[in-house]
Order: structure tokens, then C-alpha cells, then sequence
């Protein structure tokens, strides 16, 4: 085996600080980006070595447009990972994908309006990646199996629209979107996926719907203090799902995969 599995676990809205590990240590990185959102966290799960990092920062200080995504997954990358694994709390677009329900995501349609979306642009290559799929489909087959088995219900695919935010959208925006055929709305995915990839990191995320947005007439509107409820009612699941999944991923040789991701970023760079 060539590469050795190490797990990075990014936390997101209502797992901003899952206390996972039994003995960890703290490291600050500096990036070439700058400053993560925040320290990392290094501990072993279930004997796999994995980092820890609080996508929005432990306090919660950080706004969706303002997340260091690059330096996040430059950090990640630095401390050795091969693969993330991410939750994020998303709204639902359909009336089968109901509050609590866990989705292992496998499109976006990105919404974003100000954000810096690629680390190659330090020197004078240019990269065109491309990204479809964007979410490893081994990492996600991992991850529903284990679902399966341990009786945790999970929608198998899903498209998330990504916003700006911070606000949440207007009806006539969530509408569209469901004209879309999306399934969720979300603010974090872009451009987290889209850099996992360019560094050469198998991604998947694991999305909870907490609200059905605002596009449902019967239901309150999505508001934060119910957001984070419904995310705190079921986080569990979430919890358990990640500390069963990363044995099963550690038994996996993932050199295929790595090697595959490598030579397409390699691939990707335009050459005259
Ligand atoms: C707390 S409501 C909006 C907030 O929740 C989601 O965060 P994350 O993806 O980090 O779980 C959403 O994307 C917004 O950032
Ligand atoms: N309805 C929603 N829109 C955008 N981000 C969300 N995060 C959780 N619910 C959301």
C-alpha cells in the first residue's frame, strides 16, 4: 500500500467541537493562505489517525463567505490526509427528505458569488479540473453501507444548491431551486469539494436537512435556533456514522483512487 489512510473530519454547523478523540494534541498551521478557521485537532478514532477541524472556527465565529477554505484544506492536506469527511446542516427542497434525515451528497450547483474557488492561482499555471464526480464514489459507498448496517437511514444521492448567504434565500429563490430538481441548500460545500479535489483529497459530505428552507408552506421558515436544534436532535447519528465509517475506510487500499486523482490534476494543467 502506498498511501496511508489518514481521515480529516471537518465539523459544521452544531459539530463545531464533537469531542471524538480519546488522546489528542493541538496544532496551529500557517498556510500559504493563511490562518484555518482554527487549530487542528490530531487524535486517533477507532486506531485510525485522523484531524479535527471546526469548519465555521470551535466558537462558531466564522460566517459561510468568510471561511479560509484554502488554508482549511492546504492544512488538512499539510498534516498528511488522503480523505475528508465533512457534515454540513442544509435545507431540504423535497417533501421526502424530511428534518433529521442524513444525505450523503453527490452533485452541487454552485450559487456562490464571492468566494476564491481554486489554490492554483499562486503561480503562472493555469488548471482546469475537471470535477465532476465531485464527491469520491468509493468514500460515499463506504459510507451508505455503513449506514446500512447500522440501521442509520440515509438518502443515497443529492444535489445541494450552494449559497452566499449568511441570509437564507427568498421563496421565489427556493422555488427556483426546486425547479432545479435540487434537493438541498446549503452555504459551505463550494468551495470546500471543489479544493478537497484540487489537493488531491478523496471528499464526501454527509448532509442533514434541519429545515425544509422556506419554500414549504406548513412549516415555520428556516431560522438559525431551528437549524441548530434539529441538528443537535439527531447529530448522533452523524457521530456514530463517522466513528464506524473510518475503520472501513482505513482497511480500504485507496491506492488506485489517489493516483487516479493525481494524474488528473496533472492532466489538468493547460500547456501550450
Ligand atoms: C446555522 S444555519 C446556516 C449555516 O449552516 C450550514 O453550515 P455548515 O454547512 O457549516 O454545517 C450552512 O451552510 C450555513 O453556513
Ligand atoms: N435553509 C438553509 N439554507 C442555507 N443553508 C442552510 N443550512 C441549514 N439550513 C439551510
Amino acid at each position: 500500500m502506498k498511501y496511508t489512510v489518514k481521515i480529516g473530519i471537518i465539523g459544521g454547523s452544531g459539530l463545531d467541537d464533537p469531542n471524538i478523540f480519546k488522546d489528542s494534541t493541538e496544532q496551529k498551521i500557517i498556510t500559504p493562505y493563511g490562518d484555518p478557521s482554527d487549530s487542528l485537532i490530531c487524535g486517533k478514532l477507532n486506531g485510525v489517525d485522523c484531524v479535527l477541524l471546526a469548519r465555521h472556527g470551535r466558537k462558531h465565529s466564522i460566517s459561510p463567505t468568510n471561511i479560509n477554505y484554502r488554508a482549511n484544506i492546504w492544512a488538512l492536506k499539510h498534516l498528511g490526509c488522503t480523505h475528508i469527511i465533512a457534515s454540513s446542516a442544509t435545507g431540504s427542497l423535497k417533501e421526502e427528505i424530511k428534518p433529521g434525515d442524513l444525505v450523503i451528497l453527490d452533485s452541487f450547483i454552485d450559487m456562490t458569488k464571492n468566494r476564491k474557488l481554486t489554490m492554483f492561482d499562486k503561480d503562472d499555471k493555469v488548471v482546469h479540473l475537471p470535477i465532476e464526480p465531485p464527491f469520491s464514489p468509493e468514500l460515499r459507498s463506504i459510507i451508505i453501507e455503513t449506514a446500512q448496517s447500522l440501521g442509520i437511514h440515509v438518502h443515497h444521492t443529492g444535489t445541494a444548491v450552494v449559497i452566499e448567504g449568511p441570509r437564507f434565500s427568498t421563496k421565489a429563490e427556493s422555488n427556483l431551486y426546486r425547479l432545479w430538481n435540487a434537493d438541498l441548500v446549503n452555504m459551505t460545500l463550494i468551495p470546500e469539494v471543489v479544493l478537497a479535489k484540487e489537493a488531491g483529497l478523496l471528499y464526501a459530505t454527509v448532509a442533514m436537512a434541519t429545515d425544509f428552507d422556506c419554500w414549504r408552506e406548513a412549516t415555520e421558515k428556516v431560522n438559525v435556533a431551528n437549524v441548530i436544534k434539529v441538528f443537535k436532535e439527531n447529530v448522533k447519528k452523524i457521530t456514530q456514522l463517522f466513528i464506524e465509517v473510518i475503520p472501513k475506510i482505513a482497511e480500504k487500499h485507496w491506492d488506485i483512487e489517489i493516483d487516479e486523482l493525481n494524474c488528473l490534476i496533472q492532466e489538468s494543467v493547460q500547456s501550450n
